[in-house]
């Protein structure tokens, strides 16, 4: 589990229910330091995991009113977070807060001026009376489940520095007014469901941004605020323009079902325009079954089908397209024998039984959004009716015939094991090539490295990034004990459970579509030695992995133009750096793990490890399994599970 450093953890004093002591302590203090005081110790923190941290306002010796309501207001979140009433604890008894902010609890904090409430496991939505704390200048909230829209009203808070609700489920369209809360420096929208447009930044103080993983759309503005920011501020979304491809050479999106959240007001000449074309639409769509219908003499009455059904069509043994009666969609089963005359049935394939309670029209109904575009497709997370996530593949370009798709899939959901994301099922037709796993609600390595980049946000400990590497080469040692290449291994394809170990996912894709599809793939990953990218082999996933490892410990991407070197890619660059420089290790590694003391020797030896996978001859890099076995020294060396 990630620990925020040393520097987050800060030492509760004065609780707000103590009020003799907190109005005695600064009855006597200079308005100048009263306002000294304000602004450094106005704090509410609720760090996750570690210690429940409360700095509050201890200067209300002028207005007492307000000392009451802050303690009501405390009182109020603090029953509402902390049912089990662990507070106050010893730090064995950690753990993450659940619950939602009411009403009227942080609302009364008027003087608040940090909230920090990251990594937990608070859900809900934000209650609109934290407009009322005017005074914030940092808001923390990432890494917890919040959902629901985002404040409307960015201008209640005019001193507003640092906005960070990454890693949750926000959904809906970020107020423009965001435009107008202060001088923002850091801002961190990752990971949520947004929608809607990018807001219209202007301000120059914007040092860290990054709206990554939304379902954001449109064009990014063009603004001084946005330009500085390159791709991976973006990715994940349904943007364009710079830094991403320009809006003119970017087609339409293609959604599964429309994404959840917060629509815009359509007007009644819209409305009209709608029903109009969906009457219209949907006459066609009638028409075109009956021919259908009638053509293929296949059994079934002239139903209705609305647009959801015809996107479900399979073709037939004849080729003809043939809409799937709705009753006999969608129940779970067994692959269609490819003998069958009938129309072969879409159904999802579950690899062990249907345990989840879902088939292929509750998954096509599900509300789903973009989670990004990779090489083999695009994945999307879908959110069940029944509350379960899943992430979606839609697999792009796929090369072969259903019966050897059947038969690759078959041997896939045999392939499991604690550190590969599990494989839950499939989907084959012609016009729709599906994979479904389970969703992890932690992300991608990728994301981790590359998509928070804080001044003070919590710093990816040592401990943690050894759970991650080991885990992914556990994941990777499976597959290859049973002679399977993974054939794409990278950080994001690396996915973290909740606490932080490593899991592989997307195993083998690379066999299952085109060669065109996979020409960009493995960029920074790619041995050598590979010629044809849908033939790797066991030591190319090795160069592969070695290649994740030097990532994990410098913090940097696998290929960067600013590693010096036009195009360098890391391995090359950092054997670049003479090891005997005096700022050797400052130099290589990332800047978030050499703050830590103490593990400089294993960060070196680990390097050791990662310089042998990325040797240029295959036969010179080590196996999995050899690799597993100098990982695990460092989890026995530090007490993991
Ligand atoms: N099961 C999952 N749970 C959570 N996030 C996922 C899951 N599967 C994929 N993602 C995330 O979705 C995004 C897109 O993934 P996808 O696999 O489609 O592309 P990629 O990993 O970027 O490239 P490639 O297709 O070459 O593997 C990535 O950020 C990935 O980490």
């Amino acid at each position: 589990m990630l620990r925020p450093s040393s520097a987050t953890m800060q030492w509760a004093m004065n609780p707000p229910w103590d009020r003799s002591k907190g109005a005695r302590l600064h009855h006597h203090s200079s308005d100048a330091e009263r306002r000294q005081r304000r602004d450094h110790m106005c704090h509410l923190s609720l760090v996750g995991s570690t210690l429940w941290v409360l700095l509050l306002s201890c200067f209300w010796s002028e207005v007492h009113g307000d000392l009451a309501a802050d303690a009501n207001g405390l009182t109020i979140f603090r029953q509402a977070v902390d049912k089990l009433n662990r507070l106050p604890w010893n730090a064995s008894d950690v753990c993450a807060w659940p619950g939602a902010i009411p009403t009227g609890s942080l609302g009364q904090l008027t003087e608040l001026r940090v909230l920090n409430l990251r990594s937990n496991n608070l859900s809900g939505s934000l209650p609109a009376d934290l407009e009322n704390c005017g005074f914030l200048r940092s808001i923390y909230l990432q890494n917890n489940t919040f959902s629901g829209l985002l404040p409307s009203n960015f201008s209640s808070w005019p001193n507003l520095n640092r906005f960070d609700v990454s890693f949750n489920n926000f959904s809906g369209e970020v107020s423009p007014s965001l435009a107008d809360a202060g001088q923002l420096i850091n801002l961190f929208l990752q990971n949520n469901s947004l929608t809607g447009s990018l807001p219209p930044l202007n301000m120059s103080s914007l040092t860290n941004f990054n709206a990554s993983n939304n379902n954001f759309t449109g064009e990014i503005p063009r603004t001084a605020a946005y330009s500085k920011f390159d791709q991976s501020s973006f990715l994940g979304n349904n943007l364009c323009g710079s830094p991403l491809e320009d809006c003119a050479l970017v087609p339409a999106p293609l959604i599964l079902s429309p994404p959840s959240g917060h629509k815009r007001k359509l007007s009644g000449g819209a409305i009209a325009g709608i029903v109009i074309g969906s009457v219209a639409l949907l006459l066609l769509v009638c028409l075109l079954c009956c021919l259908s219908y009638k053509k293929t003499k296949s059994r079934g009455s002239n139903k209705q089908v609305n647009l959801y059904e015809a996107r479900s069509v399979e073709g037939n043994s004849n080729g003809d397209r043939v809409v799937v009666p709705k009753g006999e969609m969608g129940s779970s089963g067994a692959a269609v024998p490819a003998a069958s005359t009938e129309p072969e049935r879409s159904r999802l394939v579950f690899f062990e039984g249907n345990k989840y309670g879902f088939d292929l029209e509750d998954l096509l109904r599900a509300s789903a959004e973009v989670l990004g575009k990779g090489s083999v497709g695009t994945s999307y997370k879908a959110v069940l009716e029944s509350g379960i996530f899943v992430a979606v593949k839609r697999l792009k370009d796929v090369s072969i015939e259903k019966k050897d798709f059947d038969l690759k899939m078959q041997f896939f959901g045999k392939l499991k094991h604690e550190n590969l994301v599990p494989v839950i099922a499939y989907y084959y037709s012609r016009e729709e090539k599906l994979l479904v796993s389970m969703y992890m609600t932690n992300g991608s390595l990728s994301a981790l490295l590359h998509g928070n980049k804080e001044a003070n946000s919590t710093p990816l400990d040592w401990d943690t990034r050894v759970r991650i590497a080991l885990g992914a080469a556990l994941g990777i040692l499976h597959l290859h004990d049973k002679d399977f290449t993974h054939g794409n291994i990278k950080s994001s394809n690396v996915l973290l459970t909740s606490n932080y170990t490593g899991c592989v996912s997307d195993y083998g894709l690379t066999q299952l579509v085109s060669a065109t599809s996979a020409a960009n793939r493995m960029v920074g990953y790619r041995a050598p030695e590979i010629t044809d990218i849908r033939k790797p082999t066991l030591k190319t996933d090795v160069y592969s992995f070695g290649v994740l490892l030097l990532e994990l410990l410098t913090g940097r991407p696998p290929m960067q133009s600013s590693m010096s070197g036009e195009g360098r890619d890391l391995p090359l660059w950092v054997q670049s750096v003479p090891r005997d420089e005096e700022d050797w290790y400052s130099k290589v590694f990332d800047p978030q793990l050499t703050r830590f003391e103490g593990v400089e020797d294993e960060v070196e030896r680990v390097l050791d490890i990662a310089l042998e996978c990325v040797k240029q001859s295959p036969d010179q890099r080590p196996t999995m399994r050899e690799v597993v076995e100098k990982l695990e020294k460092f989890k026995q060396h530090n007490g993991h599970d």
